[in-house]
């Protein structure tokens, strides 16, 4: 039998097979259409709504096409389309997006965003801090549970109607002994602390084979192939040390390859990969977890986690700083805390100092490195930062942080430039989904109904970008917020932000939430009235509320920020005094082509998308 064409296409053509087709393509067409039609004109609706009527509005919902599906297919690349629909909807309101079951809210303009930040009572964070808890760290299934049945905040005070005993007081337990002894004189041991082992790290860099030789001691140049390798080994083993103690490091010699492996793996962790389609991955995470398991185990042997008095000290070798004991004394007298919840957390916590950290820093340095001008300018803002030696060797003797201690820390972090150069390196590099949930009831916020148990999702690179807002916040682009401007938040003086854009009055506002408000108008750590100035220009973070979100805000604002911005200050600053480095692309454009990996947006700082050549000579002392 052969095939005849004319008499197929007149068959296909025929009005009988015509109404086929119609049922088959125009049905499915017409009925999109329609819905796209009518949920644009509800969507309209929404928007048009009187904000003079005192009900509180309604947050319209994104048109779509295929009722039941939604938006769930374009979420799937979610960096695509939160800017692609608030490019196309505006931020005039708040957004619902609905993908099948899932429904949640894009929270994009400034304003609102504040009004959510100062929600503090009844917004929770609770369900990002769970899926990392659950899906990256491996927390057993109970502890999960137990974490989602605390309902008693973060104020001392719990929640009303919470039953909730104190001690089981999970969420507040862990950020308010990270928020207590991650400041003053804790903050400033641990910066010590972090210098000291830095130094240290660097001189004996040989011993990985991978450094050999030693970084030039005899003043010439030993190229590397990786600058951000080079840094996760030396910030990771740096930071590890300082937080847990050096004996988690003698215990388990490759945690800094697996601790940088597993970071890696974490946007194949955070899109729920099965274990069958990443196996080496999850075998990690397990060598992990028993390791941390192990070292809690041999801590407990030797030594007292209870040491947590004002004349115990700021570090001992076998759990590091304070917070670490403090987690311990508390974890153990919670039975949902077993030995393997208590492994995930401290997995938690060592990947939250150095997740975000060591990407940082490398842009810092990159960014740096490329530009001539800037590399010179920051370098006398380091060199101006140096501490006087002692006047007698003596007057230091037996304090082993204090005699490497090269930088007046606070000096350091008060510079200008280098907090316009790290606040921008924050702003362009971390990508990252902030979110709340209404946990407790229906909230208002900016006028508008955010019904409860609704998902709010404020995405950092979405407000960074926005040209229009960081105009109405008063501040002139002398380069696109695409690129990088290490002179960003640099103002002229007698600068002041522009009024009239104050937040809507909050409806509930706690102390507490004040006081994040506060903080957050330094987030950049800095004071509005810093004498110290670059080119007659000081650093403002004035009126960036809202705008500047790398490390969220309100009472879930990031409580190692302080240390964070330690990290990456004082990584950067000793590595430009104490050594030359360059970068060593063989062509002179290639710098030009590093890109950051858009594969780990939105889950926090983004690494470099290949490796980035450097070679690097110690500076005769
Ligand atoms: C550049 C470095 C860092 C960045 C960009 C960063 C960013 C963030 C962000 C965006 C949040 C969510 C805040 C919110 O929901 O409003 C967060 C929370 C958190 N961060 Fe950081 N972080 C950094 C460094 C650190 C360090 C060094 C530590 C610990 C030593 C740390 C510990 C935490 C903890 C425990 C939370 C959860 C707070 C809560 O649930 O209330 N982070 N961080």
């Amino acid at each position: 039998m052969t095939f005849d064409v004319v008499s197929f296409l007149h068959d296909l053509l025929s009005p009988g097979t015509w109404s086929l087709w119609s049922l088959l393509v125009a049905g499915p067409l017409s009925l999109a259409c329609l819905t796209y039609l009518s949920s644009t004109i509800r969507f309209q609706t929404a928007r048009r709504q009187g904000s003079s009527d005192k009900r509180l509005l309604q947050i319209p919902l994104v048109p779509y096409w295929v009722p039941g599906l939604f938006h769930t297919v374009s979420l799937l690349s979610p960096t695509v389309f939160l800017p692609k629909v608030v490019k196309k909807f505006g931020t005039n309101s708040p957004l619902e997006v609905r993908a099948s079951w899932l429904r949640f809210i894009i929270v994009a303009n400034p304003e609102h965003i504040k009004a959510v930040f100062r929600k503090t009572k009844h917004m929770t964070n609770k369900s990002n801090t769970i899926f990392a808890l659950k899906y990256l760290m491996g927390l057993p299934k109970d502890t999960v549970r137990f974490f989602r049945d605390d309902d008693s905040g973060l104020n001392v005070t719990p929640r009303k109607g919470s039953t909730v005993p104190d001690e089981s007081r999970i969420k507040f337990l862990i950020v308010h002994s990270l928020l207590k002894l991650l400041q003053g004189v804790h903050l400033e041991a641990a910066g010590k602390r972090y210098m000291s082992t830095l130094f240290r790290t660097l001189d004996t860099l040989h011993m990985v084979p991978e450094y050999q030789p030693q970084l030039s001691v005899d003043g010439g140049w030993t190229g590397f192939p990786d600058l951000y390798a080079f840094l996760q080994r030396v910030m990771m083993s740096s930071t590890v040390e300082t937080i847990a103690g050096s004996k988690l490091l003698e215990l388990y010699p490759g945690l800094v390859d697996d601790l940088s492996q597993f970071e890696s793996d974490v946007p194949k962790f955070l899109r729920l990969l099965p274990r069958w389609l990443m196996p080496e991955a999850f075998r990690v995470q397990q060598r992990l977890l028993e390791g941390i398991k192990a070292w809690h185990a041999y801590g407990h042997q030797h030594s007292d986690c209870n040491r947590l008095g004002p004349d115990d000290p700021e570090w001992e070798p076998y759990f590091g700083i304070k917070l670490v004991r403090r987690r311990q004394q508390y974890a153990l007298k919670i039975k949902e805390m077993t030995a393997d919840a208590r492994a995930a957390e401290d997995l938690g916590l060592l990947f939250a100092a150095t997740a975000n950290a060591v990407p940082s820093t490398f842009w810092l340095i990159f960014q740096a490195l490329k530009d001539p001008v800037l590399v010179s300018r920051l370098r006398d803002e380091v060199s101006a930062s140096l501490r006087t030696p002692p006047a007698s060797p003596e007057s230091t003797q037996g304090d082993l942080e204090s005699k490497n201690e090269l930088f007046d820390t606070a000096a350091l972090l008060r510079q200008p430039l280098l907090q316009s150069a790290y606040a921008e390196t924050l702003r362009l590099f971390v990508v990252a989904i902030v979110s709340r949930v209404a946990e407790y009831s229906d909230v208002d916020i900016a006028g508008y109904r955010v019904a409860k148990d609704s998902f709010l999702v404020m995405y950092t690179h979405l407000l960074a970008l926005d040209p229009g807002e960081w105009a109405r916040a008063g501040r002139t682009l002398t380069k696109p917020l695409e690129e990088f401007d290490a002179e960003r938040f640099l103002v002229e003086p007698g600068w002041t932000r522009p009024l009239g854009k104050q937040a809507p009055a909050a409806t509930t506002t706690t102390p507490a939430a004040v006081q994040d408000v506060d903080q957050d108008k330094g987030q950049g750590n800095s004071s509005d009235h810093d004498p110290l100035s670059y080119d007659g220009r000081r650093f403002s973070m004035d009126g960036l509320l809202g705008l500047w979100i790398p490390y969220g805000g309100g009472d879930h604002l990031c409580p190692g920020r302080h240390f964070a911005k330690q990290q990456i200050l004082l990584t950067f600053a000793t590595l430009i005094t104490k050594f030359d480095i360059e970068l060593a692309f063989p062509s002179p454009g290639a710098a030009a082509g590093v890109k950051p990996d858009m594969s780990h947006a939105p889950f926090g700082a983004l690494p470099p998308l290949g490796k980035v050549p450097f070679r690097i000579r110690r500076k005769a002392t």
